[in-house]
């Protein structure tokens, strides 16, 4: 019923739009559910057998079959393709679900997407491992990361923030605690802040403490304040700031010891403390010193961050880095705590050596891909998940104003942490009157 009524909606969008041609790139979701759809599946249904011949990816059948073809059915014995076991439409594509049969593995199929969108006009094709002998063919039936519309079903929940479309059509999140240290590389303008914005937007509604670290003066995370327990605007306060994180990781630690815990998701919840994460704007600029007395300072951040990054994890504070590059030109430490940010979005770069900084020893084969982002699809970048794979995205794109008015919202949700009182940041005055200051002093409750 529903998909009827979308069926007239999409009608009459159509005839007021004046036909298919406009539709087809104004208004893509309508012409796939009218046009593309029903030409794709048909297409696939008719030629899947033929299709998947061609791509090499049928296998010989067992010898019961082959036996039973031959003597019952007195046919020839054909190579036989991944049997359909699903086909499921979607607003964007067409999902097909395909038991795998001995001979055949995921990595055939993915090696063949070039091929399979092809044969069936689409425009992309991946291939996703759902269970072991599993897979599902997502293709999507035009290009979703022109103009970003995230699933409707893509809400946070726990500790999974959606942040991103995926080139399939399905919603990129961040999970913490699948994924608990995370580094964001990309030029200046790729969309790095948009995707921070975006975590931030999704965060603040969850009970969770925000760290910022923003040693640009604040400019994109002061923002925020409203929902910030904490924020960082200078180097020497960034130093303070995780010399806390670090004391409070150690206080975690003598908890999750004297509970017999290994991870803070052991405790019952009455003992358990707020997750923290921390956002860190430019990592560059807590690595860089511009005279010799800093030096000492650099060092208690680098060494505050390596250690967070490869421990604070039990303790339920994560790391979520962003920068330009991140590589052995920031001095010492950063390839080690590099190696410990596991979780890696690369977006448009301007070299590809900043491409290996961030993809090379976790899923080599996206590097040329994040190479080739256009500088014209800002917000569009390669995701590489912890299992070697990756997938392109894109950020859905949104206002500075509306995250602030969503850590506004929540403003009731920032956590009572004593341990980062010091650092709490000034909230801004909403609408200022001319001549007077944007800030105003948050009370600090102890
Ligand atoms: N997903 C997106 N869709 C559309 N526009 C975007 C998207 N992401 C970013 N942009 C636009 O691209 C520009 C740069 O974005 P952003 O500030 O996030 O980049 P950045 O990498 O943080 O840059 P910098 O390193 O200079 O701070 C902004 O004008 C922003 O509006």
């Amino acid at each position: 019923m529903a998909d009827l009524t979308m069926m007239l909606e999409s009608a009459g969008v159509l005839a007021g739009a004046g036909g298919l041609g406009y539709a087809k790139y104004r208004a893509p979701r309508v012409y796939w559910s009218l046009v593309g759809l029903p030409v794709t599946w048909g297409r696939f249904t008719l030629s899947y057998r033929s299709t998947m011949d061609v791509c090499g990816l049928t296998v010989q059948p067992s010898g019961l079959r082959a036996f039973m073809t031959r003597n019952v059915a007195r046919r020839e014995v054909q190579p036989v393709p991944p049997k359909i076991r699903r086909v499921r439409p979607t607003a964007t594509g067409l999902r097909v679900t395909l038991r795998l049969p001995a001979g055949l593995e995921p990595a055939d199929l993915m090696a063949s997407t070039e091929r399979l969108r092809h044969a069936w006009g689409v425009h992309s094709v991946t291939v996703v491992e759902t269970k072991p002998g599993f897979v599902e063919l997502r293709m999507a039936g035009h290009d979703v990361l022109k103009r970003v519309r995230m699933p409707r079903s893509a809400r946070p929940h726990g500790l999974v923030v959606p942040v991103a479309l995926r080139q399939d059509g399905t919603a990129f999140e961040r999970d913490y605690r699948k994924a608990p240290m995370a580094l964001t590389l990309g030029a200046n303008f790729s969309g790095k802040s948009m995707l921070q914005r975006n975590l931030i937007k999704g965060l603040a509604t969850l009970p969770v403490a925000l760290v910022g670290i923003d040693c640009k003066r604040g400019v994109e995370q002061s923002a925020f304040a409203p929902r910030l327990s904490a924020l960082a605007t200078t180097p020497d306060e960034a130093a303070a700031l995780l010399g806390a994180l670090v004391g409070e990781m150690e206080e975690r630690f003598d908890l999750l010891s004297r509970h017999g815990a290994s991870d803070v998701w052991e405790l019952s919840e009455k003992v358990r403390p707020v997750p923290v994460v921390v956002l860190v704007d430019e990592i560059a600029e807590l690595f860089l010193i511009s005279s010799r007395k800093n030096e000492e300072r650099r060092e208690r951040i680098v060494t505050a961050l390596i250690r967070l990054a490869q421990m604070a994890r039990a303790a339920g504070i994560y790391l979520e880095i962003c920068g330009q590059r991140f590589g052995s030109d920031l001095g010492k430490g950063a390839t080690m705590l590099r190696a410990q940010l596991t979780a890696r979005i690369v977006h448009r770069v301007n070299d590809k050596q900043t491409a290996e900084m961030g993809l090379a020893d976790v899923a080599p084969d996206a590097v040329q891909v994040a190479c080739l982002i256009p500088i014209e699809r800002p917000g569009t970048a390669v995701a590489a998940d912890t299992s070697g794979g990756w997938s392109k995205i894109r950020t859905p794109e949104i206002s500075k104003s509306e995250v602030a008015a969503v850590c506004r919202e929540f403003a009731h949700l920032v956590p009572d942490l004593p341990f980062l009182a010091p650092f709490r940041p000034p909230v801004p005055v909403e609408t200022p009157a001319p001549g007077r200051s944007l800030v105003k002093p948050r009370p600090v409750t102890e």
